[in-house]
């Protein structure tokens, strides 16, 4: 649906240097996909989701949109192309001059349609968004989340094959934004939208998107399904994402601050388990328990559900007289349970105790 290829854009900063925005982008992104972009600010996210309707105009690469190269179009079938690719901002980018139905209608102002169909469907999208109440108002009179209800409604008034998200929910407090995610799901599986979502948090990203890329100085360093990236992540900046989501990089914050729990650590017997779907369910504790008299001091847990998937994480202390640990060790990973024992050089923290 969505094809990015070798997508190079370049800005001249106020000094005359060039800045690579971004630096030969790939992506694809499938239909009815959500597809998230995260990185930290400058990483290049917005230039890169502005390139999908060619808000910005790369200078090398195609931008391909159901098999159609959008930078081989002239400017009025690029303004028929951009009528199916919505988008959302955070700040809403509403007009306050307007009134909520107003702002809705505004998309429709050139389409083929009567004022009584044009009625019909704001009607219809505010009902979707749950505003119906609220079609005479101005934004001012409007919390953030209710404003982005507004953008999405405006947003879809064109019937778009594509809905671009550009930290939509970053102004918003967590229940809004919670409330404002479960919508876009909702969105996305009622009328089929191709999603791409940018953002700085990968708690976002957990809550909706089926696939995710990691960006950095502009280059999309990591790829893939959401699960997978989330239990198997390959590049340290996709790790420290998680960890923050997760809580993990707290959680060992607080494990080495702890003035008693510190000093009786033995960083040597510290692992870091994960599991996920099926092998949530199995008791592997008391199963290495009974197998090794293995004892398990569990310092930190945490499972969520990722696409429907539980997802498990533990901190754990490992012991046992009787056997090995490395005999444990290989029995979890027989379980499908991945294994990582802490060494002290893992961490500067640790390194520290
Ligand atoms: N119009 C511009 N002129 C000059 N430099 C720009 C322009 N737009 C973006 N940049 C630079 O390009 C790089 C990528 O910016 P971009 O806004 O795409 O990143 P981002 O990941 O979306 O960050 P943020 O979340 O802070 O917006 C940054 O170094 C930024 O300063």
């Amino acid at each position: 649906m969505i094809k990015l290829e070798n997508i190079e854009v370049y800005f001249h900063d106020k000094h005359g240097q060039t800045v690579q925005a971004v630096d030969k982008v790939n992506l694809h992104i499938r239909k009815g996909e959500i597809f998230g972009i995260v990185g930290y600010s400058g990483a290049g996210k917005s230039t890169l989701v502005r390139v999908i309707n060619l808000l910005q105009k790369p200078q090398a690469g195609s931008v391909i949109i159901n098999n159609q190269d959008l930078m081989d179009l002239n400017d009025k079938q690029l303004r028929a192309a951009r009528k199916k690719i919505g988008m959302i901002f955070q700040h809403f980018n509403l007009m306050n001059s307007r009134t909520v139905y107003g702002n809705v209608l505004y998309p429709l102002r050139d389409a083929k349609l009567s004022k009584t169909e044009k009625e019909q469907k704001i009607e219809q999208l505010l009902s979707l968004v749950g505003l119906s109440d609220k079609r005479d108002v101005y934004p001012s009179q409007l919390s953030g989340g209710q404003k982005q209800r507004v953008a999405i409604a405006r947003a879809l008034a064109n019937d778009p094959e594509i809905l671009l998200c550009d930290e939509a929910t970053s102004a918003l407090d967590p229940k809004n934004t919670q409330a404002i995610l479960k919508l876009l799901k909702e969105v996305n599986q009622k009328l089929g939208i191709t999603m791409v979502l940018i953002t700085h948090e990968m708690d976002v990203i957990k809550e909706i998107c089926h696939k995710v890329a990691v960006m950095e100085k502009g280059r999309v360093i990591e790829a893939g399904n959401l699960v997978d990236i989330f239990c198997h992540p390959k590049h340290s900046l996709t790790q420290d994402f998680i960890y923050t989501a997760s809580n993990v990089e707290l959680a060992y914050q607080n494990i080495f601050d702890h003035p008693q729990l510190a000093s009786k650590l033995q960083i040597n017997h510290l692992f870091e388990l994960q599991y996920k779907g099926h092998n949530s369910f199995s008791p592997f504790i008391s199963e290495i328990n009974q197998r090794y008299q293995a004892k398990l001091t569990i310092l930190y847990s945490n499972v969520e559900i990722i696409q429907a998937q539980p997802v498990g994480r533990l901190i754990v202390l490992l012991t046992s007289d009787s056997t090995p640990i490395e005999v444990i060790e290989s029995y979890l990973q027989s379980q499908n349970i991945a294994l990582s024992r802490l060494h002290a050089l893992q961490h500067e923290n640790y390194y520290s105790i």
